[in-house]
This record gives structure tokens, C-alpha cells and sequence, in this order.
């Protein structure tokens, strides 16, 4: 069967500067893919492309199997598509909206009104049903868009920033009402909120400057950080011959350091592929032994981390672009 959503090859150009730069993708249904990459990387650029509101340079976009390219409509149909910022339509309701959406959507009559009613529940918005969109708040504005995209019960979701400018109560909403999604819906969401990619997402993909630098799990994502998997504890210094000793012999441990703290102690540092096989001999040997052992922590590995290592900074990307300015 045809993936639920998948990206050959798209590269985007905008005169001199590359956006996107082959990306090829694909997402199934139960997937969060979390799309992560810094300022300018080129995330927006391949949603649209993805959703059939840009047109590629080069290369392919298929939902469900139809070429967004070639049958624009049809493939549209299975997307619901959260663009960035505020929608449009400002000076009207969110009733008005939705039910315009709706019926753009090919939706009329009670199923219109079923459509509309469902996705003013599941983004809480009856309290503002009746309020200019222009008049909302951020958030609530953002939960719009959410609702517009959701309508017509899409196989695919495309989100760009859902979180942004929402307070931590409306994210966590967010959140759920994405992972409730997820079983039968192929999800994409960009986002900048690193807590995010582990709060909701069961794959990452990170680009830069056009490019995919890592695709697989969070947990892989976390586990490319430096001293990931590194179990730190602290032991009285006449432990330490004994201890060397034992954890020497620990199959678990491959890689160990030690270094003296000021108070005289001794700070050992472990290495271990398997982490909680590796936490659980140690402290079974610091157990067995009665040691008293101080600051025990495993070091799991930052987010934000691995994100700095395999990115550009922001200042060499300007400098690749040059900061010109092209229009589409
Ligand atoms: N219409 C356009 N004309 C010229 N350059 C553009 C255009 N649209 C995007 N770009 C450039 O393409 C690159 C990728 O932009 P894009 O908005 O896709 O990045 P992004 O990863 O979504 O960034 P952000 O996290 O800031 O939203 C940037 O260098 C941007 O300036």
C-alpha cells in the first residue's frame, strides 16, 4: 500500500538560495513526525510543498498515493493543513469560518454542521464561537486554524507551529488532542519546543539548511547527545580500589573515569551501552557493597544538545543566503 504521505526528492528554489534540498519522506499512519531544524532551515517550505500550496523545483509529493502535482485536489482532500501564524479571515466568527471551510471542503447541510460542531469541541472553542477572529487571542486564534484543519477528519495532518502562542495548559490540550489523533492519521508537526518533540512525537526529523541531518526516534534523537547513557556517582575515597575493581568486571561498563571532589570524595563516571542495564548493576554492586553513595544520576542526554551539534548556527545560514530577499 502506498505510504500516507510521502516526499520524493523536493527541492525548492527561491533564485540564488536552495530552501529545500532533497527531502525524501515517508509517514504512516500512527506516526507524529516531529519536523525540527533551526530559523530558515526550510520546514515551512517543504509543509507547502507537501500540501500542495508551493510548487517544487524539483521532485515529488504523494498523499495516499495521488501526486499532489498532478491531482491537486484529490490529494488535498486527505490533508488538513495548519499553516503558520493566524488564518485569514479575520473580521469573521470562527463559526463563520469553520462553516465556510466546511463547505469549501465539499461538506454541506448536517454534515457541515456534524463537522463543525466536532472540531469546535475538540479545540474548546464554544466560549468564542461567536467573536471576530481579529478580536481573539493568540491562542485561541492558533485553535482555529487547528479546527480548519481537522474538519473534514483528514488522513494527514500537516502542522506548522500548532503550539506557538499557546499558554502551557492550551499546549498540553494540543498535545493530547494530537496524540489522540495519531492511530489513524499520519501526522507532521514543526515545531522549535524541543519538550515537544518527546511530549508528542514517535519520530524526528531534523534539517538543515535544506537537509535532512537525523531521522529516527526521540530516544535516538537524545541518544546521539555527548555523555548519554554516562551514570555519575560519587563514592567514599576508601571505596575506590574496590570499586574500580568491581565495576572493571561489570560487562555493562564499558567505559570508566574517576575524578577526586573537593571534599575528598571520589566522582566515577560509567559508560554503559544498555542504560538501565547498566544503572541496575551498579547499583547492585554499590548495594552489595554498602557503600554510601552520593549524587547517583544517569545522564540521559539533552535535547537541545544533539540540536546544536548537527545544526549550522543561525549567522553561517544568513551568510549562505547572503540575506537576499526572492520572490516566490
Ligand atoms: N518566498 C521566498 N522568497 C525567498 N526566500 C524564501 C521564500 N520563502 C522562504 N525563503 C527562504 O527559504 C529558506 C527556508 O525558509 P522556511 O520558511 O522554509 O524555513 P523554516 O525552517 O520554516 O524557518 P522558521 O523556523 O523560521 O519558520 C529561508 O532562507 C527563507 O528565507
Amino acid at each position: 500500500m502506498a505510504p500516507r504521505l510521502e516526499a520524493r526528492s523536493l527541492v525548492k528554489r527561491f533564485g540564488p538560495i536552495t530552501a529545500v534540498d532533497h527531502i525524501s519522506l515517508k509517514v504512516e499512519a500512527g506516526e507524529v513526525l516531529g519536523f525540527l531544524g533551526p530559523n530558515g532551515a526550510g520546514k515551512t517550505t517543504t509543509m507547502k510543498m507537501l500540501t500542495g500550496f508551493l510548487d517544487p523545483s524539483e521532485g515529488e509529493a504523494y498523499v495516499g498515493g495521488v501526486s499532489v502535482a498532478d491531482d491537486p485536489e484529490r490529494a488535498k482532500r486527505q490533508i488538513g493543513y495548519l499553516p503558520e501564524g493566524a488564518p485569514a479571515y479575520g473580521d469573521m466568527t470562527p463559526r463563520g469560518f469553520l462553516t465556510f471551510a466546511a463547505e469549501t471542503r465539499g461538506l454541506t447541510g448536517a454534515a457541515r454542521d456534524a463537522a463543525v460542531a466536532r472540531a469546535v469541541h475538540a479545540l474548546s472553542l464554544d466560549r468564542v464561537i461567536d467573536q471576530t477572529i481579529e478580536t481573539l487571542s493568540k491562542g485561541f486564534r492558533r485553535r482555529v486554524g487547528l479546527a480548519q484543519a481537522i474538519l473534514h477528519d483528514p488522513d494527514v495532518l500537516i502542522l506548522d507551529e500548532p503550539t506557538d502562542g499557546l499558554d502551557p495548559n492550551q499546549k498540553h490540550d494540543v498535545r493530547n488532542l494530537i496524540d489522540g489523533m495519531r492511530k489513524d492519521k499520519a501526522i507532521i508537526v514543526s515545531t522549535h519546543i524541543l519538550e515537544e518533540v518527546e511530549a508528542v512525537c514517535t519520530r524526528v526529523v531534523l534539517i538543515d539548511r535544506g537537509r535532512i541531518v537525523f531521522d529516527g526516534t526521540p530516544a535516538e534523537f537524545r541518544g546521539r547527545a555527548e555523555g548519554a547513557g554516562t551514570l555519575r556517582v560519587i563514592l567514599p575515597a576508601d571505596a575506590v580500589e574496590d570499586a574500580v575493581e568491581q565495576f572493571e568486571d561489570l560487562d555493562e561498563v564499558s567505559a570508566m573515569d574517576r575524578h577526586p571532589t573537593p571534599d575528598g570524595r571520589v566522582r566515577f563516571t560509567l559508560t554503559g551501552d544498555d542504560r538501565i542495564a547498566l544503572i541496575n548493576r551498579v547499583t547492585g554492586v554499590i548495594d552489595g557493597a554498602g557503600w554510601p553513595a552520593d549524587e547517583l544520576e544517569l545522564d540521559a542526554g539533552r535535547l537541545d544538545e544533539v540540536f546544536r551539534a548537527l545544526t549550522s548556527r543561525e549567522t553561517d545560514h544568513q551568510d549562505s543566503n547572503q540575506g537576499q530577499e526572492v520572490r516566490a
